[in-house]
């Protein structure tokens, strides 16, 4: 059995920051273990055609939930990515921290050294922006952050918009105040996008001493008494670490790995007859994700992206992009949005991601025609849900229950997003440009019942599953990693990824992710963070 000093099972987000920072120095022999392909197909790379990759659906594991009573039974589709970069490869390229309280918040519940004074440096540490400088910002990192090289005319009416109605404009969502609307800046350089594989993989490839396997997938760990000592693949392989073992596989599949290796609720275990190295009933508990509604606008003149991917068009935004990087190809699509505090509470509870298009989902089509879409989005779920092995067979789906909308407060949340994205559709900037809402339907919003139903039936994903294995004090039964990520009751295993969130950050969560997983090497290697 080959032995590795680290062995790092996930290349996604996280994978990719911390193969790099292990493997800088010389003398640490570093494994990393991904289950999807290398990052190769050149529409990973390219901003705008994301959909394109999800629709494939070869780069993503397509996970889905039970029916869940939140969402009128629906499932919750969750795709995450399956390749080299993880969701990194495949996501919509927004950068976006969170808001300082999510940290302080963590902080106050027992995570010491995750107040947001803690984590900035780890965040300055990766970044290289583009255009900010200053306390907030680093400018050394490896993953580049810019700002939109393109901006379609629905985005800049958005934006305007939202303004008429009194919101505030904000270009740096990341800085002092995150409060306002604005673009986005997103983690693109010269108009590609910058992955964490691309950020921080490519360089860490060339050292002698990191390993990449692509296409090989972690079914459990292995232990020597309650030390975890080595991983066995799906296909018989097995790996041994003489340090440690860093789980990265991202928050759906880090709960199964941890339970199929002996680690979760010990009654469940025994029950499937997996033998219990540590009785830790956190792991797979408090799933949580961000939802968002459609509201959407068709537009009295053909302006949208739509058709903008096929025939004559397609073949002119390419060949812009094949010579200048630039034009709609270099955009990340969802180029504005924002962030607004609905509740008077003094800090935002909602988000919009906007798009220059009507767009379905994979469950349902678009609506037809010319138009853009709004989607407010709540920022602190308080619903709670569970991801739970069926069986000891690695090759099982889950037992997930996401629960979602299961806490009124949600809903409320919602609806308060629901309602400011209609003023926002309203205000004489979009008003102009948009001949009817398409949804939802107009008259749903001054039914309070017909409403909350919308929100029922059309409330879906914006990708961030965080949650299911969190940090927390050492006498928080619940709690599955310490402040170190280290998981309570065993030796040499780490969580490493989004599944340590003990609450979502308010935003987008590629940043948080890369961030937790800088200050996870920081833990590992004991070098400090330069940020
Ligand atoms: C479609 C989409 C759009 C998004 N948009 C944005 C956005 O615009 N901005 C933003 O900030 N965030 C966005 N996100 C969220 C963000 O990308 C994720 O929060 C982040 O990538 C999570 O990082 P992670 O390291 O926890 O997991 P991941 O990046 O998902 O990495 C986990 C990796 O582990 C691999 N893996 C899983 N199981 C195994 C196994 N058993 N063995 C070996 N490997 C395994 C997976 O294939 C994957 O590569 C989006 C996500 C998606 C999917």
């Amino acid at each position: 059995m080959t032995t590795y000093d680290y062995i790092i099972v996930g290349g996604g987000s996280s994978g990719c920051v911390l193969a790099n920072r292990l493997s800088e120095n010389p003398a640490h022999k570093v494994l990393l273990i991904e289950s999807g392909r290398r990052d190769a197909d050149p529409w990973i790379h390219i901003p705008a055609t994301f959909f394109k990759v999800l629709g494939k659906g070869i780069d993503i594991h397509p996970y889905a939930s039970n029916p869940d009573k939140g969402l009128n039974g629906r499932p919750s589709i969750v795709p995450q990515g399956n390749v080299l970069g993880g969701g990194s490869s495949v996501n919509a390229m927004i950068y976006i921290r969170g808001h300082r309280n999510d940290y302080d918040t963590w902080s106050q519940m027992g995570c010491e050294g995750w107040s947001y004074d803690d984590v900035l440096p780890a965040f300055r540490s990766l970044e290289h922006n583009e255009r900010l400088n200053g306390q907030f910002h680093g400018k050394k990192g490896g993953l580049h952050v810019s700002d939109p090289r393109h901006r379609h005319p629905l985005s800049e009416a958005f934006v305007q918009a939202a303004t008429e109605i009194g919101i505030p404009h904000n270009d740096d969502f990341n800085g002092a105040d995150q409060a306002g609307v604005g673009f986005y800046q997103s983690t693109t350089h010269g108009g590609r996008r910058w992955s964490s594989a691309q950020a921080f993989l490519r360089e860490a490839e060339k050292r002698p001493n990191l390993t990449v396997l692509t296409e090989r997938k972690v079914a459990r760990l292995l232990f020597e008494g309650q030390r975890a000592t080595g991983v066995e693949l799906l296909d018989g392989a097995t790996f041994r670490a003489s340090r440690e073992i860093a789980l990265t596989a991202g928050a759906i599949a880090t709960p199964k790995i941890l339970q199929l290796s002996g680690i979760g609720d010990g009654a469940h275990l025994a029950a499937l007859g997996i033998p219990v190295i540590a009785d830790l009933p956190g792991v797979g508990a408090n799933y949580q994700d961000h939802l968002e509604v459609p509201v959407q606008g068709e537009t009295r003149e053909p302006i949208s992206i739509l058709g903008h991917d096929r025939g004559l068009r397609a073949a002119g935004h390419m060949l812009r992009y094949l010579t200048s990087h630039r034009g709609l190809l270099s955009s990340n699509v969802v180029e504005c949005g924002g962030f607004v505090d609905t509740a008077g509470t003094g800090q935002p509870d909602v988000q919009f991601h906007v798009l220059p298009v009507l767009i379905g989902f994979v469950d349902r089509e678009a609506e037809p025609g010319h138009g853009l879409s709004i989607g407010p989005c709540y920022l602190r779920p308080r619903s709670r849900g569970w991801i739970r092995l069926k069986s000891a067979d690695p090759r099982e789906q889950t037992d997930f229950n996401a629960n979602l909308l299961s806490d009124p407060a949600d809903i409320e949340t919602l609806v308060r997003g629901v309602e400011t994205a209609i003023r926002i559709l309203d205000a004489p900037a979009l008003a102009k440009l948009v001949k009817r809402r398409v949804l939802p339907k107009p008259g749903v919003e001054k039914d309070p019942e017909a409403l909350r139903d919308y929100i029922r039936q059309s409330a879906k994903t914006v990708f961030h599953p965080a949650g299911t294995a969190r940090m927390g004090r050492a006498d928080d039964r619940m709690a599955v990693v310490g402040s170190d990520l280290k998981v309570r009751g065993v030796e040499g295993l780490r969580i490493c990824d989004a599944s340590v969130m003990p609450t979502l950050v308010s935003g987008n969560t590629n940043a948080p992710t890369m961030m937790i997983a800088a200050k996870a090497a920081a833990f590992m290697t004991g070098k400090a963070i330069s940020g």
